[in-house]
């Protein structure tokens, strides 16, 4: 939500893509998420740039091992940097730039561990087990709150430029250092699901505590 926000050219062509998929009545269903790439590609670019475990969960070698020419000893403690990972040049041109088009519509890389340019979930026997319900559920929430209501910046406080993107890790969760701050408005037909954000605009604070 916060990278939409940050670039409302991207935030109405998720609402477009919903709109043209879903219509204009009802709300999203789960199946629907099938339907609607863009979200995913949004999904998959937040992963890449903001991963929730930025250094994975601590692994300890079992054995001494031999990997691109460096000998990792048994017993060391891994910490897999994927936060700098999906910010690597070398792999992700202009890496700071959120743009799910370019990287993931249209791609076939995916998050399922197979791609290891793109490992937020791990890959392997330790890859997370609830990832197929994080992938539904992620995506599906997104396309239900950009196709069910117009979001916008509390205009007076802040601009899209001006929003403080910075990130804090106090454990082994990484999550905006700062709650996002936005107003939202319900847009579909039935207003009835909505009324209080149909008849005044509301803000809402993303928090990740
Ligand atoms: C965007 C959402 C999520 C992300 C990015 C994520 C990421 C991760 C990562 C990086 C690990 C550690 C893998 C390792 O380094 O060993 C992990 C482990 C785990 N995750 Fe998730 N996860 C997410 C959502 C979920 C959900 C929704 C569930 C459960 C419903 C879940 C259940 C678990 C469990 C049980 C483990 C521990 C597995 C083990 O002991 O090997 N995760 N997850």
């Amino acid at each position: 939500m916060a990278e939409l926000l940050r670039d409302p050219a991207k935030m109405a062509k998720a609402r477009e893509e919903a709109e043209e998929v879903l219509g204009n009545v009802g709300l999203a269903q789960e199946s629907d998420i099938l339907k609607l790439p863009y979200p995913q590609a949004v999904v998959k670019d937040t992963l890449r740039l903001h991963p929730p475990a930025p250094l994975l969960i601590p692994h300890e070698a079992e054995a001494d091992v031999e990997m691109c020419g460096f000998t990792v000893p048994k017993n060391a403690q891994i910490l897999v940097n994927v936060w700098a990972m999906g910010r690597d040049s070398s792999i992700w041109p202009n890496p700071t730039l959120f743009s799910p088009e370019l990287r993931f519509l249209e791609k076939e890389i995916d998050y399922k561990g197979r791609d290891f340019e793109l490992i937020p979930f791990r890959a392997g026997r330790r890859i997370c087990p609830g990832l197929p319900l994080a992938s539904r559920m992620v995506s599906f929430t997104l396309a239900s709150l950009v196709h069910s209501f117009h979001w916008k910046l509390p205009a007076a406080e802040m601009k899209p430029e001006d929003m403080d993107m910075s990130e804090a890790a106090p454990g082994i969760t990484l999550h905006r250092a700062k709650p996002l701050l936005a107003i939202f408005k319900g847009r579909i037909g039935d207003s009835s699901l909505f009324e209080n954000s149909i008849t005044s605009p509301k803000i809402v604070e993303f928090r990740s505590e």
